[in-house]
Parts: C-alpha cells; sequence; structure tokens
C-alpha cells in the first residue's frame, strides 16, 4: 500500500496540483540563503484529498504557500489545472487556523465576501450565502458578528467562506488546530460531507496523523527540514467515513501504524537537531 510518488504520465485531465522538483529557498537576515523545501514532487488529482504530515517546521506550510502563489519556487516548477503558477491562481481556496473571517462583517456578508470580490451583485451573492449558511447549519445566525459565535461556528462560516466560491483546489493549513477535540471531530466531518461532490482536490496540512488518516484518499509524509516527500500512502478506507467510526476499526488502526513508523524517523530527527542547538 505505502508506495513512493511517481509523476503521472500520458494523456488525460491535467492534475488539479503538480509539482515537479521544487525547491524553496529564503534569504535569512544576514543574507545567506536557507532552505524551507527542497525536490518537492507530488502530483494531485481534481477531487482527491491529500493530507500532508511532517514533524514540526519542517516546510509544510511553505509547501502550500508554492501552490498558492504567495511564494515562487527558487527551482522546480509549481502548477495549477496545467499553468505554471506565477501570483495566485483563480480557483483556489484557503482555510487557515487562524479566522480568516472579517470582525466587523456579519455572517452573511462574511459568507458573501468571496462573491462580492469577484463582482457578483449583493442580491445572487446573499442568495448563495444564504444557502451555503444553511448548508453548513447556521441558519438564523445570519446577522450575528464573529466575536458573537464559538470556535466552531466561526470555523463553519469559514468553511463556508472557502467553498461557496467553487474552488477547484483548496488548500487547508491547521484549520482545525486550534479546537477542542470534540468540535474538531466534527468540524472533521462536516468538512468531508461539504467537499464530497464538489470536485476540489484538497491539500489538508495537519500534525495530526489520525486527522490526515480520517480524511484523506493519501497521505504524504515528508521528512524532517527542509521537507521533501518522504511516502505516500494510500489510504483506502470506504466513504463517505464518519470519522470518530473509521478510527476504530483495524485497516485504520493498521495505517496508522505503517505511516508512524516512517514519520516517527523525522520527528526524532527534528527532535534531535532541537536538542542539539540547546545542548
Ligand atoms: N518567509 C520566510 N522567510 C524565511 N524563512 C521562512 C519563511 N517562511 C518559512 N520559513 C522557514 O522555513 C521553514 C519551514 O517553515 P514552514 O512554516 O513551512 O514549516 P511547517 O512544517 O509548516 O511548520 P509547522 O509544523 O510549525 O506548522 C521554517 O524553518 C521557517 O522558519
Amino acid at each position: 500500500m505505502t508506495q513512493m510518488h511517481s509523476s503521472a504520465s500520458g494523456a488525460g485531465p491535467a492534475p488539479a496540483i503538480s509539482l515537479s522538483g521544487a525547491t524553496k529557498r529564503f534569504l535569512t537576515k544576514d543574507g545567506t540563503p536557507f532552505t524551507a523545501i527542497r525536490d518537492v514532487t507530488l502530483e494531485v488529482a481534481p477531487g482527491e484529498f491529500v493530507a500532508v504530515v511532517g514533524p514540526t517546521g519542517c516546510g509544510k506550510s511553505t509547501t502550500l504557500s508554492l501552490i498558492s502563489g504567495l511564494e515562487g519556487a527558487s527551482e522546480g516548477t509549481v502548477e495549477v489545472a496545467g499553468a505554471a503558477v506565477d501570483g495566485i491562481p483563480d480557483g483556489v481556496g484557503y482555510m487557515f487556523q487562524g479566522d480568516a473571517v472579517l470582525p466587523w462583517k456579519n455572517v452573511l456578508d462574511n459568507v458573501a465576501l468571496g462573491l462580492r470580490f469577484r463582482g457578483m451583485g449583493r442580491r445572487e451573492a446573499d442568495g448563495l450565502a444564504r444557502d451555503w449558511i444553511g448548508r453548513v447549519g447556521l441558519t438564523g445566525f445570519e446577522d450575528r458578528y464573529p466575536h458573537q459565535l464559538s470556535g466552531g461556528m466561526r470555523k463553519r462560516v469559514a468553511m463556508a467562506q472557502s467553498l461557496i466560491t467553487e474552488p477547484s483546489v483548496l488548500l487547508l493549513d491547521e484549520p482545525f488546530g486550534a479546537l477542542d477535540v470534540q468540535t474538531r471531530e466534527l468540524m472533521q466531518d462536516e468538512l468531508l460531507g461539504l467537499w464530497s461532490g464538489t470536485g476540489a482536490a484538497c491539500v489538508f496540512v495537519t500534525h495530526d496523523l489520525t486527522e490526515a488518516i480520517s480524511l484523506a484518499d493519501r497521505v504524504v509524509v515528508m521528512t524532517a527540514g527542509p521537507a521533501t516527500v518522504k511516502d505516500v500512502v494510500t489510504v483506502d478506507l470506504p466513504r463517505p467515513r464518519r470519522v470518530e467510526e473509521i478510527r476504530l476499526t483495524p485497516e485504520f488502526i493498521e495505517l496508522y501504524k505503517r505511516i508512524w513508523d516512517s514519520l516517527r524517523e523525522e520527528v526524532e530527527i527534528t527532535r534531535a537537531r532541537g536538542a542539539s542547538r540547546v545542548a
């Protein structure tokens, strides 16, 4: 089941996302280059859900930055829907750990925001926003402001905000990292329900291996920094999934052990580096 990823070849639809030999170097304050990720090669198919795990600070968010066009690759290529990324590509949605909701706008206006930015008229945008507010279970809260909502409710707003523009690529950087365990599991189920059938390719960065396996079609294990792809493991658990149920199955536990064996080595390398720095 464990497979090193190789680039797909031949005819067929372009991958939703393609990184080939992608390396990112930043310049540190004193002008020396610092390599954040190296030689990352990965393809994500349309409609596929890929989770990325790796030790802390290895370069997971940097990988997302290259796909989103927020940063350019120093070497290698990055493509979205077959086109080289040069600036922020169309059709890409985001969800981050911090709230992207605007505190001075109510739920309706926050959810309608992406459509309004794209020039849609207020009536049409509000209609679609009300529909999405219903889908995320917030009907009746349209007039509330973010500070009047719980953390889970704000995440529901963020999910509606990200999905209302029907992105073909959805980038998620530890979106549920700040939530309590119960809310987090609920949000994972909600996300799967909302995502299924959208055809969006998802890249979900997380520190939580259980979350990664519960959600993904494939789990990508990154090495200690500067990260490169170490393993890509196919998660052949049936969908639709209820995350709190599949976690208890022998297949899930087997996958967990297999991926953790690979990830643990990288975590230990990272910890040893940290220890040597403070020694
Ligand atoms: N704009 C930047 N300039 C300089 N260094 C950066 C920049 N962005 C990230 N880095 C460095 O690149 C490395 C990888 O950072 P990144 O945030 O991608 O890791 P991560 O795996 O997402 O981290 P975490 O697990 O803590 O969320 C880190 O050492 C970080 O300090």
